[in-house]
């Protein structure tokens, strides 16, 4: 394990177990990722964005190879221990924020952090500085149903934020909404990188964070193809 490196993949490979072959969504995947990058992950629909961030996630394992984030054998960890894994050493943001319905903001971004152990005081305190920073402080109170996707993503940012991750994981998290909110998002991303030092990996189709994005991986059919610094 170099020590520099807060993700290391060696010959990742994830087959679904789907009619007499299984499909290969990741083939022989090996990178690294230092601590502070903002990595894209690029490539055409189908081509193995969201597996990869699914095993970087702990959302699912690898049929084989090697992943450490953060010092951690991934691949070794227990069911108990991947849960506390995605709760502790990553936050996730999806497409669809994926927040639950009958909690209000301010308690969705709690809840990760009081699942873990912290105290109501210091979570409270600590979701509340990031709403804040998110412009959420006057929808504390609201429903899930009751945001805009803007604002509907802002809190499943703070939320990926309460637990002080690792790493950052977002699939397509501009892909639900119009391109104002979608830029406001990756410019969430982009000061959470430059101003916090926070180590970001974003899947997407489009060009919406090239210039904030310091690398991208390009896959394609499950393989890397390119891997590229970007200007910023
Ligand atoms: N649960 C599954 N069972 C079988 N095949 C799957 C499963 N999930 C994904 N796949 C296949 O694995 C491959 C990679 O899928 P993946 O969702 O990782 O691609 P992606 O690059 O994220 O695509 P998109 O940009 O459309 O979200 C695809 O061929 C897909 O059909």
């Amino acid at each position: 394990m170099n020590l520099s490196s807060i993700i290391e993949a060696k010959n990742l490979t994830r087959v679904y177990p789907l009619g007499p072959v299984g499909v290969v969504a990741l083939k022989d995947v090996t990178f690294t990722v230092s601590s502070g990058e903002f990595v894209l992950l690029k490539g055409n629909s189908g081509s193995g964005k969201s597996t990869l961030l699914a095993l970087l996630g702990g959302l699912d394992r690898p049929t084989s190879g090697q992943l450490h984030v953060a010092g951690i054998d991934v691949v070794a960890l227990s069911e108990r221990g991947l849960t506390q894994y995605r709760r502790r050493v990553v936050g996730i943001v999806f497409q669809s924020f994926h927040l639950l319905p009958t909690l209000t903001v301010l308690e969705n971004v709690c809840l990760p952090a009081l699942l873990a152990g912290a105290s109501y005081e210091a979570t409270r305190a600590k979701a509340l500085h990031w709403l804040q920073w998110l412009d959420m402080q006057d929808r504390l109170h609201h429903l899930p149903g009751e945001l805009s996707g803007g604002e509907a993503q802002r809190t499943a940012i703070a939320r990926a934020l309460i637990n002080d991750p690792f790493v950052i994981l977002a699939d397509e998290p501009t892909g639900n909404l119009d391109s104002r909110n979608g830029a406001r998002v990756v410019d969430i991303l982009g000061s959470l990188h430059r101003d916090h030092g926070r180590t970001i990996i974003m899947a997407t189709h489009s060009s919406i964070a090239d210039d904030v994005a310091t690398r991208q991986l390009c896959l394609q059919d499950g393989t890397i193809v390119n891997d590229q610094c970007l200007s910023s």
